[in-house]
């Protein structure tokens, strides 16, 4: 391996040999780095220009291997490996990639040859992954999602400092517990709480509701408070012998909304919904009304908000207990989605079911 490049290391490398894989501190013996395992998946971060005026790009371009050594010093924070899981862009992600890399990830940190895993993903979709595997993922070691607003080919392409800021956090011994990270744009989020905000800005993740969980700025972090919601090993939620996951639709909420489209949801399978309502979860009488006559045959109604920010209070505007709704609280719809999908290998409850959107 050259100096200041990454190379694929099997974990079971014995570190000590190697003087780049190991680091000293305050005098001490050098302590092994730690082991990361970085699992690509495509999107932006792994997409190159078309021309290099071009805006648009072709995602997925490149390989887990072109993204590690494409970062100077990277293998000096950690010692690397990578492997491909899919090379597709975000908006493409469905429920069988989701469970291949949860299963794959869950079985790499079940080895004490793993220290973390860094995922690397398109960022369209960044917040229902993250926040999918925030809730099975069964172990306590650092999970952190990384992406790009820009391809690697372009003009300041802010991947490479991405990625070296996630594997710096991923190799911090504080990330662990934390549950599923968002490393982007020199900030560190929780899956639950971070959103896409801009369409093309390099600020896009926001927590909106709650702020990020820290800040990192060339690999040196500084946390803030840690989330008091349930993750990882927390999560009574688990996919180890599912195959396939229920089907979960969002319907968008606007002046006039007809209930046309919550039918053909119900009829084209959709085991729960979620409307992404106006204002504080709410929508038109007719929607509500053929809302409550899915309830009563088993549907899951999750009413969650098309703002940005703020809570989808229970029993607020709607009376949900007598309806047999559930308010989504502080998950936008895609991540209610995620949740609610989940909750739906337990239940059709939705007394259970809310409880789970409060604790989770
Ligand atoms: N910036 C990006 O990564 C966008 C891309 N469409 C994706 O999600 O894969």
């Amino acid at each position: 391996a050259q100096e200041g490049q990454a190379r694929p290391t099997p974990p079971s490398t014995d570190a000590a040999s190697d003087p780049a894989s190991t680091r000293s501190k305050g005098g001490r013996a050098a302590e092994p780095l730690p082991s990361v395992r970085i699992l690509a998946t495509g999107g932006t971060i792994a997409g190159a220009q078309g021309s290099p005026q071009g805006y648009g790009y072709k995602a997925g371009a490149f390989k887990v291997e072109d993204l590690i050594k494409g970062v100077p010093n990277l293998g000096k924070l950690a010692r690397l490996s990578g492997e491909q899981v899919v090379n597709i862009g975000s908006q493409d992600m469905n429920d069988a990639v989701w469970l291949k890399l949860a299963k794959r990830t869950n079985e790499l940190l079940a080895s004490p040859d793993v220290d973390a895993v860094v995922v690397t993903h398109g960022t369209d979709t960044l917040e229902e992954t993250a926040y999918f595997l925030d809730l099975v993922v069964k172990s306590d070691k650092p999970v952190v999602l990384v992406g790009s607003m820009r391809p690697a080919t372009a003009t300041s392409a802010d991947g490479p400092g991405n990625l070296y800021n996630a594997v710096a956090v991923a190799a911090s011994p504080e990330a662990k517990g934390r549950g599923v990270l968002i490393v982007i744009n020199d900030e560190i989020h929780a899956a639950r709480n971070v959103t896409k905000t801009n369409t093309t800005n390099v600020e896009t993740f926001r927590s909106l509701n709650r702020g990020p969980a820290g800040v990192v700025n060339t690999g040196d972090i500084h946390w803030y408070e840690k989330m008091d919601k349930r993750h990882t090993v927390d999560s009574e939620f688990s996919i180890a012998g599912e195959s396939a996951l229920p089907r979960v639709d969002i319907l968008y909420a606007h002046a006039n909304m007809s209930p046309d489209l919550i039918d053909s949801a119900v009829k084209n399978g959709a085991k729960g919904l979620v409307i992404a309502g106006v204002g504080d979860g709410n929508m038109t009488q007719p929607a509500l009304d053929t809302l409550a006559k899915h309830v009563k045959k088993g549907v899951v109604v999750v009413r969650s908000t098309r703002l940005p920010s703020g809570l989808v209070l229970r029993n607020n505007e709607i009376n949900d207990d007598q309806k047999g709704f559930v308010a989504s609280g502080e998950l936008n719809p895609a991540k209610s989605r995620v949740l609610l999908q989940l909750a739906l290998l337990e239940t059709k409850d939705p007394t259970r079911v809310q409880r789970m959107f409060e604790e989770y």
